[in-house]
């Protein structure tokens, strides 16, 4: 089977697991279709930088999603950190505000000063694809739309400096019209047509979210859970 090599750089699939030994597998699996592989807290928790400088190592693209979201000396020390392992994307929570944003960026500066090597994609992630509207306001206690709530996040995510934002497919027209076309958009919260929607809650289908715009989508589970992930991955790469 050809594979769309243009589709298949644009998506990310999520290596949501417990231990390397399964996320290995599942990268051996999906051997030579060249995806973004993203690591999340749970495998970075438990497997550390070796994982992802071996990843580096067999060529993948890697967004390193760590979310993170602590006052700014700390938050730059940390960015420091993972910008020496030589990721290509890493996030920051825009909820930790401008100041914040703009020490992560002194972050990858400083690192890149240490240890030359080229300069990650720095995102914010603005409300979580799990968060409804209802939640959001109940909850949270953030009056207004989750579109507004976004929009408020990016702008201030593009003044620190940050290059783009992890939001739904459901806000990218917006992000786009706001903070121009060339402001990154990862967009989770993506579901294939009559897959379990989990604990995600702004949805839409890989068709759908590559229509709305945006540049990368995330999926995890309709692959890692699915009975054949290369399938699965093969069959969403076909769709989009
Ligand atoms: O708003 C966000 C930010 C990050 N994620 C991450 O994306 C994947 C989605 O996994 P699925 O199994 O496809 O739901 C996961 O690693 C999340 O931590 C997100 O879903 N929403």
């Amino acid at each position: 089977m050809s594979i769309n090599l243009a589709a298949a750089k644009r998506i990310m699939v999520a290596l949501d697991y417990a231990e390397a030994k399964q996320a290995e597998a599942l990268v051996r699996s999906l051997e030579g279709i060249p995806c973004y592989l993203k690591v999340g807290m749970q495998l970075f928790y438990s497997a550390g930088p070796a994982f992802v400088q071996m990843l580096k190592e067999k060529g993948y693209n890697v967004f390193l999603d760590l979310k993170m979201h602590d006052i700014p000396n700390t938050v730059k020390g940390g960015v420091e950190s993972i910008a020496k392992l030589g990721v290509d994307m890493f996030n920051v929570h825009a909820a930790g505000g401008k100041q914040m944003m703009e020490a992560a960026m002194e972050g990858v500066d400083k690192a890149l000063q240490a240890a030359s090597g080229p300069k990650p994609i720095v995102i914010g992630v603005t409300q979580l694809t799990s968060t409804s509207q209802a939640v959001m306001n109940e909850e949270i206690g953030i009056e207004g739309s989750v579109e507004d709530a976004v929009i408020r996040y990016a702008r201030l995510a593009q003044a620190a400096g940050l290059h783009g934002v992890v939001a739904s497919p459901l806000e990218v027209v917006r992000i786009k019209e706001t903070c121009g076309s060339g402001f990154v958009t990862v967009t989770p919260g993506i579901r294939p047509a009559g897959a379990d929607i989990g604990d995600q809650s702004r949805v839409m289908t890989p068709e759908q979210a590559f229509a709305q715009g945006t540049d990368y989508i995330v999926i995890g589970r309709p692959i890692t859970a699915a009975p054949d992930p290369r399938a699965a991955l093969e069959a969403i790469i076909a769709s989009v």
